[in-house]
């Protein structure tokens, strides 16, 4: 995948500019954080970023966007809709193939949640819901990443284990995120968003805690 461009990004809200016009380049094998105060544009930049690559990215977004109906297996197949005919996923609606079955396993053991397989979403954690949000970016199989805030309800260690995980399984990432310590130890880029614009882009190499902190 070569790297993303994105040009005059905008968003505004009741005729109140929220975001941009703002470019940005990620080049491929980067991680970028997007951090910045509440309020400050982070969740819209992904979601406007991810309007462009829709078909070539794994997302994570702010909600989660589960099915609270369906089993945690359900969920992260949903992952790998696309890629599969409707009979396929029909069939694996009523009896998921054993190769599915696995993956997903595979996967949950990962996160820490290999009992949680045929539970309905509805019935999980905050955490273990953002896990499975997680679980199904990554069932997806793309290399690129977009999150908004993935982290937000796993604690310190796994908090840790995940983001590691998600910067050493995706080849790209941008991923907006509240712990400014997280961001500098996981991530290869900072981008500090102030208003719905870069205040800040350095490598995360070249900046302390308190140089993200004047953002907020
Ligand atoms: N659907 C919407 N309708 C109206 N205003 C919105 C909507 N979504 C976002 N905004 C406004 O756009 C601005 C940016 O919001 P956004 O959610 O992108 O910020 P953020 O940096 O992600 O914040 P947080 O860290 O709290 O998630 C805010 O002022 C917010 O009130």
């Amino acid at each position: 995948m070569p790297g993303l461009e994105f040009d005059g990004l905008t968003a505004s809200f009741n005729g109140e500019r929220v975001v941009g016009p703002l470019s940005l380049s990620v080049g491929e094998g980067e991680h970028v954080a997007l951090v910045g105060r509440s309020g400050a544009g982070k969740s819209t930049l992904i979601k406007l970023m991810y309007e462009q690559v829709e078909h070539e990215a794994s997302l994570i977004p702010q909600d989660l966007g589960l099915v609270n109906a369906l089993p945690v297996f359900h969920n992260v197949f949903m992952g790998q809709l696309q890629k599969h005919s409707v009979w396929y996923n029909t069939w694996t609606l009523l009896k998921p193939f054993r190769k599915d079955r696995e993956a997903v396993a595979s996967l949950l053991e990962e996160l820490g949640m290999p009992e949680k397989q045929w539970i309905p979403a509805a019935s999980l954690s905050g955490g273990q819901r953002q896990r499975v949000a997680i679980a199904r970016a990554f069932y997806r199989g793309s290399p690129l990443l977009l999150a908004d805030e993935p982290i937000s309800a796993l604690d310190g260690l796994l908090g840790h284990h995940v983001m590691e995980w998600l910067t050493s399984h995706f080849t790209t990432s941008v991923v907006a995120l509240h712990d400014v310590e997280m961001a500098l130890k996981y991530c290869s880029r900072i981008v500090g968003i102030q208003n719905g614009q870069i205040a800040l882009d350095a490598p995360a190499s070249e900046l302390a805690p308190a140089d993200i902190m004047t953002l907020y």
